[in-house]
């Protein structure tokens, strides 16, 4: 079946090449290329197939890590959380009876699943993946289909590698013109969530595309997938190009040689055609972007950093409340300025900007300056490949010189389903994704911005606009 006949978007042509049959009403049966199986959205689907007396349908296109539950220190001893510990144990006695590839949480290669996906080259344009875990669409970011499924769905692509999908709807989100000096791929996603609000881009797949995204490096294209998750979007994506073909060019999974040349010829076609159509387009110019901070208790509640926080008595009565407990829970003051606010603790990590462009852009800050007083400042890598990377570059050395704790790979803070919390009250600068309440821990405070805004604060204490760094 082709479809050379009129223009189609980039996700419409992934979605064609992969459909197996129509289902019920609009849904299809869609093939799925890779599956990434982590070990908290798991456990039940691997309970499934051993009740159902079924087996893996394609352990090759499949692989597990261990991310969410594991400390980022002492990874010799035994995990000292029970719950935790038998999370880990419950993933590697499935892998071992199902054999599905495992990468073992000792591994150089272990790192939170988004991150190793593309660092050993198992993300690649033009493939459909999917994982257990909502910022699968960072993966969008090398022209894939990459999206989050639940439990069921993760039983179903284990003993299938199909999924029963219903068609998305197509967003385009193009950013013309250069993001300014000190302005981030992150600050660009933070701005996109609060323009469009957490429901934005809802049962849509957003494209990215314009010259502000053709600028950015991969690290940067994937933060900006990742995010999309937070505007609502199914997936985020963005088409291959030469910045795609030479982060893959040489990595374990990719192909070599001849055989590159030939899949980067196929990769080129993946591009929206000429006249293509999209449900919904939004445009937004890279020049008007500042470094931002949330100061609520949503991704879309964001502002540049020279903003105020909103005061709750000039707006409606549904607004009102929503902002009063915001405030109320981050101990905010309506209208204060978000720059100069003291921070606790620092957390550079997480899937949104964890790779080794993130810490590059941490560590510039940091060189030869130190963290302030009484803040705790953390660098967790996203993988022992970023790990490794960074510390061969002497990244590990300035940040620890500086004061920072240099972690072992996974989630840490991002959430607080593994040793690195927040204690009620503590107020965070954070380069993780999501600031609801109780996200890094009971009663934490979460400040979302980037990597280098992230690094300021932890030198000055409170917040500063990157910007203004003498
Ligand atoms: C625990 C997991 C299922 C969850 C997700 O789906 O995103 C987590 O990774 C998160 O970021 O909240
Ligand atoms: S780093 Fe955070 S957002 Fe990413 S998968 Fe882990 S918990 Fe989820």
């Amino acid at each position: 079946m082709t479809h050379t006949d009129y223009p189609r978007t980039l996700f419409q042509k992934i979605w064609d090449r992969h459909v197996v049959a129509p289902a019920d009403g609009d849904n299809v049966v869609l093939y799925i290329d890779r599956h990434l199986v982590n070990e908290v959205t798991s456990p039940q689907a691997f309970e499934g197939l051993r009740i159902a007396g079924r087996t893996v349908r394609r352990p090759g296109a499949t692989i597990a890590v261990a991310d969410h539950n594991v400390p980022t220190t002492d990874r010799d001893r035994p995990i000292a959380d029970s719950d935790s510990r038998a999370q880990v144990a419950t993933l590697e006695r499935n892998v071992a009876e199902f054999g599905v590839p495992y990468v073992p949480l000792l591994s150089r290669a272990q790192g939170i699943v988004h991150v190793i996906g593309p660092d050993l080259g198992l993300t690649l344009p033009g493939l459909t993946i999917v994982c257990g875990d909502s910022h699968t669409s960072t993966h969008g970011a090398f022209g894939a289909l990459a999206f989050g499924i639940g439990t069921s769905e993760v039983e179903h692509v284990l003993a299938t590698q199909t999924l029963i999908q219903r068609p998305a709807k197509n967003m385009l989100v193009k950013v013309a013109g250069k993001l300014p000096n000190g302005v981030t791929a992150k600050d660009l996603i933070l701005a996109i969530v609060g323009r469009i609000g957490t429901a934005g881009a809802n049962g849509h797949v957003i494209e990215y595309a314009g010259e502000a995204i053709d600028a950015l490096d991969m690290a940067g294209r994937m933060t900006v997938c990742n995010m999309s998750i937070e505007a609502g979007a199914r997936a985020g994506m963005i088409a291959p190009d030469e910045v795609t073909f030479a982060y893959l060019n040489g990595r374990p999974m990719v192909p070599h040689g001849a055989a590159f040349e030939r899949a980067k010829a196929e990769w080129l076609a993946l591009r929206s055609d000429e006249g293509a159509s999209y449900d919904h387009q939004i445009d937004i110019d890279a020049a008007d972007v500042e470094p931002m901070v949330t100061w609520g208790t949503s991704p879309e509640a964001v502002t540049s950093v020279r903003g105020r926080v909103p005061d709750p008595t000039a707006l409606g009565p549904d607004a009102r409340r929503q902002v009063e407990r915001a405030l109320d829970y981050m101990g905010l003051l309506p209208g204060s300025s978000l720059k100069g606010l003291p921070i606790d603790v620092v957390f550079i990590g997480s899937c949104t900007n964890s790779r080794i462009e993130d810490l590059r852009s941490a560590a510039q800050i940091v060189r030869g300056r130190q963290v302030a007083g009484a803040v705790r400042a953390l660098v967790v890598p996203g993988s022992g490949q970023v790990k490794a990377q960074a510390e061969a570059e002497g990244l590990d050395r300035i940040f620890k010189a500086a004061g920072f704790e240099w972690r072992e790979p996974g989630c840490s803070m991002c959430l607080g389903m593994n040793p690195d919390r927040l204690r009620p009250g503590e107020r965070c600068a954070s380069t993780s994704n999501r600031n609801f309440e109780g996200r890094q821990g009971p009663g934490g405070r979460t400040h979302l911005m980037s990597p280098a805004m992230a690094a300021a604060a932890a030198l000055f204490g409170h917040i500063v606009d990157v910007r203004e760094l003498p």
